[in-house]
């Protein structure tokens, strides 16, 4: 077909909107930024913002990527949109059907790899490279190995982390995918995905056990306060720099640190970003047990064997017994922690830390 003879309707390109929000992969800032800017140049033609400052390199990227544009006509950016998301739609998903046997298949995760044997389903963070920062994708697949985790036949539940971090919290590139709708449009949605997100550990119903294998930050420690029994090697840190970075804490931390370890320390970890050593944790009541690192994967293990040949119905209703008097305060924190945090991440304070990050100027 005449490529230059076809002209996308506006059904099209609309169609073609809702083919790049299913999309399972993501596709990379450099096509992101690309469908942004075919969008803006069809929806509102030639670049018609003013340029922003050279440190806002988030929105300096977006401008970037739309003024190259020139004065492409508004039909023509429409059909090179419809274009390119066909493309990644056919790519993407071809890209993620694996052989029949092999291990994405079996488990069907990107970031995570979930095993379920002698009774325990095992949930680890697989983002190594990144030191298993938690991504949009794996706050997803995360609840959903918890879901189908809560209706297995394991009697018993495992977080841990492959490589030498547990995890380093969120995934600070989590705020450069601006949707259409804006940085408010982001906050909002991401403020949803952490309530359900947080929601998935306040309501699970079996034994929950950490294995912190390594440093731990922010909201992969926050949520510690909601798992049933924490182990950490005598390598792991937790950290929850949270007004380095403009932002408060998540997680039910906000009550749960404070029921565990009092306000003093608590003010200590969620204020001042004081981080802790395993041992530090353990003694302010927030980790169980640690162990040397040498032993950590054996003793630990052992344990939890022995723990998965309980009776499952006992270990459920006592969990039920100790925990759902709270479970109505905690969602409530949880709503409030995440309403609050919605207006952090707009604020320069935040925005400034996330850039700062990207621009490889700081680090924790
Ligand atoms: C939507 C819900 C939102 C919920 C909000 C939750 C709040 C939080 O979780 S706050 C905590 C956010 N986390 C951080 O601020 C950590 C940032 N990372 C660092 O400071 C450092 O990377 C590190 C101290 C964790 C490790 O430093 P190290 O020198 O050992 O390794 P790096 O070379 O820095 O890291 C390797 C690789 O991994 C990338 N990376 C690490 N952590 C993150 C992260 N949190 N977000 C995005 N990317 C991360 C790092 O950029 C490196 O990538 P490249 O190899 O591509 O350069």
């Amino acid at each position: 077909m005449n490529r230059t003879a076809m002209r996308a309707s506006q059904k099209d390109f609309e169609n073609a909107m809702n083919q790049v929000k299913l999309l399972k992969k993501d596709p990379g800032n450099e096509v992101k930024l690309k469908l942004y800017a075919l969008y803006k140049q069809a929806t509102e033609g030639p670049c018609n913002m003013p340029k922003p400052g050279v440190f806002d390199l988030i929105n300096k990227a977006k401008w970037d990527a739309w003024n190259t544009l020139g004065s492409l006509p508004k039909e023509t950016a429409r059909q090179n949109y419809v274009d390119l998301a066909s493309s990644l739609s056919s790519s993407l998903e071809s890209s993620s059907q694996v052989e029949p046997g092999t291990d994405r298949k079996s488990t069907g995760y990107e970031t995570l790899m979930v095993t379920s044997e002698d009774g325990i389903t095992k949930i680890t963070l697989n983002r190594p490279a990144k030191k298993n920062a938690i991504n949009v994708e794996m706050y997803h697949e995360i609840m959903r190995a918890l879901k189908a985790a809560s209706k297995d036949d394991s009697s018993i539940t495992v977080l841990t982390g492959n490589g030498d971090y547990y995890s380093s919290g969120n995934d600070l590139t989590n705020f450069t995918d601006i949707p259409p709708g804006g940085v408010e449009e982001k906050a909002k949605n991401s403020a949803i995905l952490l309530r359900e997100f947080v929601g998935c550990f306040i309501d699970f119903p079996k034994p929950l056990i950490a294995m912190v294998n390594g440093p731990a930050v922010g909201i992969s420690v926050t949520i510690l306060g909601l798992f049933d029994a924490v182990y950490a090697s005598d390598r792991a840190t937790f950290h929850t720099p949270f007004s380095h970075l403009g932002q408060s804490p998540e997680g039910c931390s906000s009550y749960t640190f404070l029921k565990i370890m009092g306000p003093a320390k608590a003010t200590e970890m969620l204020v001042f970003g004081k981080k802790l050593t395993a041992g530090e944790a353990c003694a302010q009541g927030l980790v169980t047990e640690v162990f040397p690192d040498s032993t950590f994967q054996k003793e630990v293990w052992t344990r939890l064997k022995a723990f998965a040949k309980l009776p499952p119905n006992a270990m459920r209703i006592s969990k039920e017994v100790i925990r759902n008097r709270e479970k109505e305060k905690l969602h409530a924190v949880n709503a409030e922690e995440c309403s609050v945090l919605q207006e952090r991440w707009l604020s320069d304070e935040c925005m400034n830390a996330v850039v700062n990050f990207l621009s490889r100027k700081s680090k924790l």
